[in-house]
């Protein structure tokens, strides 16, 4: 067992950053190469603010959200070439990409009754992990506060102009608003993310900073690979 009570093999790899750096693309390629699970942590404030939605409960009132904010049922499925999230037995991974999810899911996540309960069931997810060789997980605090031991900290970065770039090439019909206004709806996540009063949205101290503005989504996998190879034959050697 290591310091954190792991197996000593077992590697968790915390990727932080903000919207539209290539967090998920990343760590599900990463978790599927070196054969680890894959936790989606923003599926899980997504999952939690579609139930708010779903029950009638207003986003905007903390005292409202901080009250059911214990009753939905949530699960996520960490095999990363098929990562799962329902609630209350329901498959909701479709729902929690609707774009009223997206413009609530800042307010809803700020609540401290929110995160203590998701980072209880994430602390779960990667205990159950750490005896199938480990995680990858991804969000916002994962590095500073839902597993600050973990083994390898990245925080991706990337420009807006790029992250806008690449979430208006995903989207179709209606919702292919054009990249400044898609531009302006990131950044303006980004602030609500960064400025909420309980584990905002930050780069560890001892996170490696990779900007993937310039760089595609191989190169950021290859970097992210290769962090975790030196790190495990540091670990062996040490
Ligand atoms: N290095 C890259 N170069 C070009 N496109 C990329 C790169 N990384 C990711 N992408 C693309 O950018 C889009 C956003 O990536 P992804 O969903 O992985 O970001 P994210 O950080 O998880 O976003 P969010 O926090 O909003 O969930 C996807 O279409 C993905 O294919
Ligand atoms: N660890 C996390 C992960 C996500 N959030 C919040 C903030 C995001 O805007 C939102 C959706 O995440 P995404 O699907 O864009 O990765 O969830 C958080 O507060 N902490």
């Amino acid at each position: 067992m290591d310091t954190a009570g792991r197996p000593r093999d077992a590697v968790v790899v915390a990727i932080d950053g903000p919207s539209g750096t290539g967090k998920s693309s990343t760590s599900r390629a990463v978790a599927t190469e070196l054969g680890l699970r894959y936790l989606d942590t923003g599926a899980m404030y997504r999952a939690m603010t579609w139930w708010m939605l779903a029950n009638q409960i207003d986003p905007g009132d903390p005292v409202a959200v901080a009250t059911a904010s214990g009753k939905p049922v949530l699960l996520s499925g960490t095999d990363p070439l098929a990562p799962t999230i329902s609630v209350d037995g329901a498959d909701v991974s479709g729902p929690i990409r609707s774009e009223e999810v997206t413009a609530a899911v800042s307010a809803v996540s700020a609540v401290p009754e929110v995160r203590s309960r998701l980072v209880e069931l994430q602390r779960a997810a990667v205990a159950a992990a750490a005896s199938a060789g480990g995680i990858v997980v991804e969000g916002r605090d994962i590095g500073t506060t839902v597993v600050p031991d973990a083994t390898v900290k990245i925080y991706l970065n990337a420009s807006p102009e790029a992250r806008a770039a690449r979430r208006n090439g995903e989207l179709t019909g209606a919702r292919a608003v054009g990249v400044e206004a898609t531009r302006e709806a990131l950044v303006r996540r980004d602030a609500a993310d960064s400025g909420r009063k309980v584990s905002p949205l930050a780069k560890a101290e001892d996170a490696v900073e990779i900007d993937t503005t310039d760089l595609t989504l191989d190169q950021v996998i290859e970097a992210v690979v290769g962090l975790v190879e030196r790190r495990r034959r540091e670990r062996n050697l040490g």
